[in-house]
């Protein structure tokens, strides 16, 4: 099911939350919405959703206007929150017969031992949910937005705080339901590998405004820029290497930037990238990999670029660039994970 953002305007006091972004969220497709702290995501998915009303523009969601259409709406668009609780004297099988009962589903037996299964939960299933880990309360969350087998599922930063099992768990349940179904998935996250490896599609916002969107492909295959890593001998080693490093070659930009560590991270220009590889074969070097310009590059060039309505401002008063700033190191330590 398609669904259709149009200048779409939301403020919350003097704040403007979303400044009129607009863009298509292709049918059946994985799509990730990135941004900066306070970029305006989870705002957008309130409206999305139908909790809350925007102060101008539109979203279509299948051919329906959410704020016309509002139930009907809700009825195809299954929702996973930044934050959810459960009763914890329930079992997660009591939730989810709640969750049925309300929503009016018929087969709901069938229906919950389905949902239980896809995301893991049939063994824990008659377990209270005080009992659950923060993984399994995200999973029974999931399960109860997938419940009335919605065409579209919007889940707000879904793998936020879970260990590295609960990521992968999480992963392989979104995997498999953009595999089995034709279930449009709207998934916000800060981890852009988890966006480039689940997402088809992507969305950057930055203090409300659309900076690029299009498939991960496309937004990927601009880059002309490399990325070095390199593991030194010692967190001194990695200092004397950056001196070097930075005296030789040109317009060097370190990523990592933690000083008492012996890892460094550096992007150059694809021309440069053969000077720098020729001055790591030095005996500071432990290891160091190559890597190719991923969403990690394209984000950090869509947010330090400027926003798409910059770039088509007939009057020629919003330049490229000067309304979007890097937030300096903060976008590093919250998205390049
Ligand atoms: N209920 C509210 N009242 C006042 N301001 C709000 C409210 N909700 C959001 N905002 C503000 O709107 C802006 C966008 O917030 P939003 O939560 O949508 O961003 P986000 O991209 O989801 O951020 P994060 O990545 O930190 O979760 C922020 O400046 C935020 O402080």
């Amino acid at each position: 099911m398609q669904i259709t953002i149009t200048d779409i305007y939301k403020r919350y006091g003097d704040v403007v939350a979303l400044d009129g972004p607009s863009f298509e969220i292709p049918s059946g497709s994985t799509f990730g919405v990135l941004g900066t702290n306070g970029a305006g995501k989870s705002t957008l998915f309130g409206l999305l959703v139908g909790h809350d009303r925007p102060d101008g523009g539109t979203i279509d969601v299948g051919g329906l206007d959410v704020e016309e259409a509002g139930h009907r709406v809700r009825e195809r668009v299954g929702f996973l929150p930044e934050h959810s609780g459960f009763p914890g004297s329930l079992t997660g099988r009591e939730v989810l017969s709640t969750h049925a009962r309300i929503r009016g589903l018929e087969n709901r037996d069938e229906r919950i031992e389905e949902v239980l299964e896809l995301v893991g939960l049939t063994d824990a299933a008659d377990r209270a949910v005080s009992g659950y880990s923060n993984g399994m309360g995200r999973r029974l969350g999931l399960a109860a937005a997938l419940l009335p087998e919605p065409p579209v599922l919007v889940l707000d930063e879904p793998t936020a705080g879970l260990d590295p099992r609960g990521v992968t768990a999480f992963h392989d349940i979104v995997t498999r339901i953009g595999n089995e179904t034709d279930t449009t998935v709207v998934l916000s996250s800060h981890v852009l590998s988890e966006v480039e490896s689940l997402c088809d599609h992507v969305a950057i916002l930055h203090d409300g405004r659309l900076h690029a969107s299009g498939s991960v492909e496309s937004l990927c295959a601009t880059g002309d820029t490399v990325t070095v890593s390199v593991a030194t001998t010692n967190p001194s080693a990695r200092a004397r290497l950056l001196e070097e490093l930075q005296l030789r070659v040109e317009e060097l930009e370190v990523v990592h930037r933690d000083g008492s560590s012996d890892r460094l991270e550096v992007r150059c220009d694809r021309s440069r990238a053969f000077d720098l590889v020729a001055h790591l074969e030095s005996d500071l070097v432990e290891h160091f990999e190559v890597r190719e310009p991923g969403l990690e590059a394209a984000f950090h060039r869509a947010v330090e670029g400027g926003s798409m309505a910059d770039e088509s401002a007939p009057d020629g008063h919003k330049l490229r660039g000067e309304t979007a700033h890097a937030e300096g190191d903060a976008i590093p330590a919250e998205v390049g994970r």
